[in-house]
C-alpha cells in the first residue's frame, strides 16, 4: 500500500509502517496543501495519513473516493465531515484516548498561569519592569479548594478533573450530554445544569468536541453568566467560544481571565489584543505535543493504515 502523509510524521509511526512493507510519502514543505492540490496528489495513492492540513469536505471526500482509509493522527475529528466519508465509503480512523494525560496536563497549566498571571509575568521581566516591592501588587488567586467545572467529562476532562482534585482539592461539577456515573464515583463530582456551571465554577474548562451544537456556544451572554472572578479554559477547539466576546467579557471584568490552547483561526495573529490581558495564557495547540504522545499518536494512526492494508477490522474506527 501506498500512503501519503499531509506533514512529516514522528518516526515511531513512520518506521512502523515501513517495517509492515508500506510505502510512505511525507509533505515536508511547512505550507499545507490545498484540498484541490491534496485530491491531485492523491490519485497517486490508496490511502491518506491526515497529520493536519486543510478541513475535508464532502467536495474533497468525493475526489478520493478510491481511497482504502484516511487515518487521523489526532483525537477530534471535526475538520473531516465524517458522515459524508461514510457515504462515500471511506473509513475514517483517529487516535482516541492517546493525547488526553498531555491535553489535560495542558489544561492544568493554563489555569495556574492564568491565576498566577504567569505569562505576563514572564512577559514583564522581559521589558524591565521587574518592580515587585508593592505587596498590593503582581497579585493572583488562589486555585486550593475552589470548584472545577467541566465542560465534556470524557477522556480529557477526567483526568484534568483528578489532577486538580489531587493537586489542589478542588470541587469537581460537570456538565455532560449524559450524566456520567462512574466518574461520579472516582471524583465525586457533581452532575450539574449548564446554566449551574457557568453560575458555580471557579475555573471552567472546556472538553466537548467542535460540534454544530458547541460551536460558538461561549458567547457574551454566556460569560456574562460566569463568576467575575472565573477563569475560562479551552483546550478543546477554538470554535467553541468567540474571541471578542472573551476579550470583551475580561476587559468588562465578567470574568478573570482565560487560558487556551486552541484559537479560532490558528494561528492567532499577533496582534490580537488577547495577547496583551495580564490574566490571559495562550498557547498554540501544543496539549499532544509531547514526545511520548506525539510517537504514540503516530504508532495508533499507522497500526490503522496497516489493518487497512491487511484488509483487517480497523483499531479505532470512527462510527458516528
Ligand atoms: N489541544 C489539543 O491538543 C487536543 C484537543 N483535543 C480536543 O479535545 C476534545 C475532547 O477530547 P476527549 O476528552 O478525548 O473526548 P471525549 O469524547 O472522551 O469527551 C468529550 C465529552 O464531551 C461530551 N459532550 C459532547 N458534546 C457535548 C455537549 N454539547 N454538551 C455537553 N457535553 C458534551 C461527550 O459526551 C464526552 O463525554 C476533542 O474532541 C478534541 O477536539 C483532543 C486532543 C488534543
Ligand atoms: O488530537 C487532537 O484532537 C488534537 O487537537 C491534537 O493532538
Amino acid at each position: 500500500m501506498k500512503v501519503f502523509a499531509t506533514r512529516v510524521i514522528p518516526a515511531e509511526g513512520r518506521i512502523r509502517m515501513e517495517q509492515a512493507g508500506i510505502q510512505v510519502t511525507e509533505w515536508k514543505e511547512k505550507r499545507s496543501l490545498s484540498p484541490d492540490e491534496l485530491a491531485d496528489t492523491l490519485k497517486a495513492y490508496e490511502a491518506l495519513y491526515y497529520a493536519g492540513g486543510k478541513a475535508m469536505n464532502r467536495d474533497f471526500l468525493n475526489k478520493c473516493s478510491h481511497l482504502k482509509i484516511i487515518a487521523l493522527m489526532s483525537a477530534g475529528y471535526d475538520n473531516i465531515d465524517v458522515q459524508a466519508a461514510k457515504e462515500i465509503g471511506i473509513p475514517v480512523t483517529n487516535v482516541p484516548g492517546v493525547p488526553s494525560k498531555s491535553t489535560a496536563d495542558v489544561a492544568f497549566l493554563l489555569m495556574q498561569s492564568v491565576a498566577r498571571k504567569a505569562f505576563y509575568m514572564h512577559k514583564r521581566i522581559l521589558n524591565h519592569e521587574w518592580g515587585f516591592s508593592d505587596p498590593t501588587a503582581n497579585l493572583g488567586i488562589d486555585l486550593e479548594g475552589k470548584t472545577l467545572g467541566v465542560w465534556g467529562l470524557g477522556n480529557i476532562g477526567t483526568i484534568l478533573a483528578r489532577r486538580c482534585q489531587r493537586a489542589f482539592d478542588m470541587n469537581i461539577i460537570y456538565n455532560n450530554r449524559h450524566p456520567n456515573a462512574e466518574a461520579e464515583k472516582v471524583l465525586n463530582a457533581t452532575y450539574v445544569s449548564f446554566e449551574e456551571l457557568l453560575h458555580n465554577s471557579d475555573v471552567l474548562s472546556v472538553h466537548t468536541a467542535l460540534t454544530p451544537e458547541t460551536k460558538g456556544r461561549f458567547n457574551k451572554e454566556v460569560f456574562r453568566e460566569m463568576k467575575p472572578t472565573s477563569i475560562f479554559i479551552n483546550t478543546a477547539r477554538g470554535g467553541i467560544h468567540d474571541e471578542t466576546a472573551l476579550y470583551e467579557a475580561i476587559q468588562e471584568g465578567l470574568i478573570w481571565g482565560a487560558g487556551l490552547d486552541v484559537t479560532n483561526p490558528e494561528p492567532m495573529s499577533p496582534d490580537n489584543p488577547l495577547l496583551s490581558l495580564p490574566t490571559v495564557a495562550i498557547l498554540p495547540h501544543i496539549g499532544s505535543a509531547t514526545a511520548e504522545t506525539r510517537g504514540k499518536m503516530s504508532l495508533l494512526a499507522a497500526e490503522n493504515i496497516i489493518a487497512a492494508a491487511k484488509g483487517q477490522p480497523l483499531p479505532s474506527l470512527i462510527k458516528s
